[in-house]
């Protein structure tokens, strides 16, 4: 017997390798950007200055985000920075063949909320996405848990005070992941810094993928 997959679905593969072969420019348009931009600008600023910029999670990491997801069955999962949706993606397939469930995503730049937008519904997945535009810290102040798995993958230096705010929310059990915690290890510190500390309440394990995922389960 045949066992099929949302993220084998030619609509969503073509979709998700269409992307991450654009995301190979990314370095390229990086070294575009001001000097020091990533310490100085304001979110928004750099969030409008970033917006030809894919900065996805790797393949494998998508691949390990819809396991996560098939096996908690979560009613919510919340991400925090969707940028043009390779992720966003990985966790709607997920849901879809969880047959529950649903994604709510952040996003600040606008022209990638409108290429996202378009590519979900190429997908077929646009109906289990809610697009939340603005800053996380406002669009994700208001909504309603439980929560059981976040994805915290925005601005790097903003992913405490965004877990601290969803945090009342996250019910026993429920799975935080942030990404590139190798790459980002300085900007990422204060985060790391708050989710070992057994006092704050979760169980961590460093998952050795691409730039490092630090998967956080709220105890
Ligand atoms: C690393 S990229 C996300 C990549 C995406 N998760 C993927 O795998 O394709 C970070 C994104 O977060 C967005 N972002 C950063 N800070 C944000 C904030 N405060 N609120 C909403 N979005 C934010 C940026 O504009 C950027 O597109």
């Amino acid at each position: 017997m045949t066992h099929t997959h949302t993220l084998a679905d030619p609509r969503v593969e073509t979709a998700i390798s269409r992307m991450f072969e654009l995301s190979a420019r990314d370095e390229t348009a990086q070294a575009q950007l001001p000097p020091g931009a990533l310490e100085s600008m304001a979110p928004q600023e750099l969030a409008d200055a970033a917006a030809g910029i894919y900065m996805p999670i790797s393949a494998d990491g998508g691949k390990l985000l819809y396991n996560l997801v098939r096996a908690i069955r979560p009613a919510t999962v919340v991400e925090f920075g969707m940028s043009y949706g390779i992720s966003t993606l990985h966790l709607a397939a997920a849901v879809r063949d969880n047959g529950t469930g649903r994604v709510i995503t952040t996003e600040l730049s606008k022209e990638k909320i409108a290429a996202a937008r378009g590519t979900f519904a190429e997908t077929g997945l646009d109906d289990l996405i809610t697009v939340l535009e603005g800053d996380a810290r406002e669009t994700l102040a208001g909504i309603e848990g439980p929560l059981e798995l976040v994805l915290l993958d925005g601005w790097k230096d903003l992913c405490l005070p965004v877990l601290r705010m969803l945090e009342p929310r996250l019910r026993p059990g429920a799975l935080v992941v942030a990404d590139d915690i190798d790459q980002f290890e300085g900007p990422m510190r204060p985060y790391l810094d708050y989710v070992r500390d057994p006092a704050n309440g979760y169980q961590n394990v460093s998952f050795p993928i691409e730039d490092g995922m630090e998967i956080s389960c709220r105890l």
